[in-house]
């Protein structure tokens, strides 16, 4: 229930819309029971009056029916353009709500989830949020005030008739919806865990179709994809069959309704309290006033899936991010010379800490190497220096300030990154450089290209910088894709530079470019490089060598001991450093 709560709050904007879009629903359902009932009567009585061969004013009711045809057609297109609007505005309030608690957790707290899921909770889930308003809480307001009304009116005529329909219309209205959620609790909660976990399973599935098939696990996969869809489909299946019957049910309360209505108000008609076209009215008020009650029963089932995707959202947004913002950021750094101190870090849940004492100056405008064997910790430098996590002790000050002093943003604005993984987005060349910096000229952008040695390449597509390098930069080389890199860090014209394998995986003669490239982006900057291979050692002023998360030396290149500078230093680079 905390979570309905926790909904209500969030759809507290829309208040007046709500509002506007209850009253038309309501007014659109008291046209339509006036319309059907009004018709009864009219029916009956110009039929009453035919026979006994007398006349009537047939202009009142005509009027009334005809004025509650046009008022339920005006009102059902105000309640759908209404709720509509409302609708879509709250989701993509909720959207950007959700984006906006989601951004701070990357990457730290987002590392457990799924890609697959986080677009399932993004999607599916906040989907699932809207229909609780127009699935639930205005059918329920209709039907809560139209009840109420209904009772009233039929008060008018005999309290018994009001007892009756009060009675069916809570039956359908109360006991069949607190049935149907009872039975939808389990399946909703299951079905939106299970989309999440499909989605992730066929992205996986398409994502990782080559090695499926180099291994012959595609049809693993495919089974795995295969009783997932079954099992969903399960659910949904009993969902509908449930919906089936509710609906059956609440015909089954109308004709009781109707049943024990004439039986109560027949012998009315017979003694004169009641006259019969009066009868013929209330018979079919009866009938159409379930038609207030008839969405609850679905509505409160959905409830399970609505209430299960809430909690699916509200546990990230409730996650608190791996580093808390300072409440009073320190200024802007002056210098930046980077400065680790006795910095220790363990991952949670692992075995032994990734990082334990380790101490480093880097004075600004100058250069430092972090090498040693793969899970020595030297990413994990980076991840504190950029804050993504917050190490357990030690410090990391930048111009003499601690980096968990300055917000978060206000830190990385001042770090460019060149790396391995470099993320490019599916979109043109120019919208990719354009990230590091959206304010930049053509002539900017060139000019970086250019330094990065990759202008000539892009000048000579068809399209130029407006080429689309596909998925993750798929149409691009390794090595193409890195120059880009490298082109977005010069844009982004930041004073402190990390370069993290940035030649990794390249030839040697393509190492070699890159390194020219790299080695104007590093000038004047404060640099770290996290370096396997020679490369680039020959640039820098000093070198941090990690063993499993502790310094094994520190100084010149001349400390990096023998048995590593012997797998480092066979293939240096030609290239001479500036
Ligand atoms: N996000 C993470 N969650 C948990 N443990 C992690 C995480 N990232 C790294 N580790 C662990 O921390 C240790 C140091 O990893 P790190 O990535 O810093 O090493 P590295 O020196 O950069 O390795 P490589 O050269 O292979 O990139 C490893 O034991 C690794 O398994």
């Amino acid at each position: 229930m905390n979570e309905l709560h926790r909904l209500w709050q969030l759809f507290q904007p829309y208040r007046t819309w709500m509002l506007f879009g209850t009253l038309a629903a309501i007014l659109t359902l008291l046209a339509n029971v006036t319309l059907i009932a009004a018709a009864g009567w009219f029916l009956t009585a110009m039929a009453a009056a035919g026979v006994a061969g007398v006349s009537m004013n047939y202009f009142t009711p005509a009027a009334l029916i005809r004025g509650s045809a046009m008022i339920r057609t005006a009102g059902r297109y105000s309640e759908r353009l209404v709720n509509h609007e409302a609708t879509f505005r709250l989701i993509a309030s909720l959207r950007v709500w959700f984006y906006q608690h989601l951004e701070p957790l990357a990457p730290a707290r987002l590392q457990q989830y799924h890609s697959g899921d986080l677009l399932s909770r993004i999607r599916a889930d906040i989907d699932a949020l809207d229909s609780f308003y127009v699935r639930v809480l205005v059918p329920v307001a209709v039907a809560n005030v139209s009840i109420l009304l209904f009772t009233i009116f039929l008060l008018f005529y005999h309290p018994l008739l009001a007892l009756s329909g009060l009675t069916f219309l809570a039956l359908a209205g109360v006991g069949l919806p607190i049935w149907s959620q009872a039975r939808g609790l389990a399946p909703g909660r299951r079905i939106a865990e299970d989309e999440g976990a499909l989605r992730a399973a066929v992205i996986d599935g398409i994502q990782g179709m080559a090695e499926l098939t180099l291994y012959g696990a595609a049809e693993r996969q495919a089974q795995r994809i295969d009783s997932l869809s079954r099992r969903l489909i399960a659910d949904q299946t009993r969902l509908a069959s449930d919906h089936g019957l509710t609906q059956a049910a609440v015909g089954l309360c109308a004709s009781l309704s109707l049943w024990v209505l004439l039986w109560i108000a027949i012998p009315l008609v017979d003694d004169g309290r009641l006259m019969p076209p009066q009868l013929a009215m209330l018979a079919l008020f009866t009938l159409a006033s379930f038609e207030a009650v008839a969405p609850l029963p679905q509505a409160f089932q959905m409830l399970g899936r609505t209430l299960a995707a809430a909690h699916r959202l509200f546990d990230i947004v409730d996650t608190e991010p791996a580093v808390a913002e300072p409440d009073t950021p320190s200024p802007r750094p002056e210098r930046f010379d980077i400065e680790f101190t006795d910095l220790s870090f363990a991952y949670p849940n692992a075995p032994r800490p990734a990082l334990s004492g380790i101490r480093l100056q880097v004075p600004q405008g100058t250069r430092a190497a972090v090498i040693g064997a793969t899970g020595s910790g030297k990413s994990t430098l980076f991840n504190l220096l950029l804050r993504f996590w917050a190490p357990d002790s030690g410090r990391i000050r930048i111009g003499g300030h601690d980096i968990l002093d300055f917000h978060g943003d206000d830190l990385r604005r001042h770090i460019a990154v060149v790396s391995q993984h470099t993320h490019l987005f599916d979109a043109t060349i120019r919208e990719n450089l354009l990230l590091a910096d959206p304010e930049a000229s053509q002539d900017a952008i060139e000019a970086a290209c250019r330094v990065a040695q990759i202008h000539d390449f892009i000048a000579e597509l068809p399209e130029s910088y407006d080429t689309w390098v596909g998925e993750t930069g798929v149409r691009l080389s390794g090595g193409q894709g890195r120059r880009i890199a490298v082109a977005r860090a010069l844009l982004k014209d930041a004073p402190i530079l990390l370069l993290d394998e940035p030649t990794e995986g390249l030839d040697a003669a393509t190492e070699r470019d890159l390194m020219q490239a790299l080695d104007k982006l590093m000038a004047g900057r404060t640099v770290l490089l996290i370096t396997h291979r020679p490369a680039g050692l020959d640039w820098v002023d000093q070198v941090l060598v990690l063993d499993q998360g502790r310094e094994l030396a520190r100084g010149d290149v001349s400390v990096i001991p023998t048995a590593m500078q012997a797998a480092l230093l066979p293939r240096h680079t030609e290239v001479e450093p500036t």
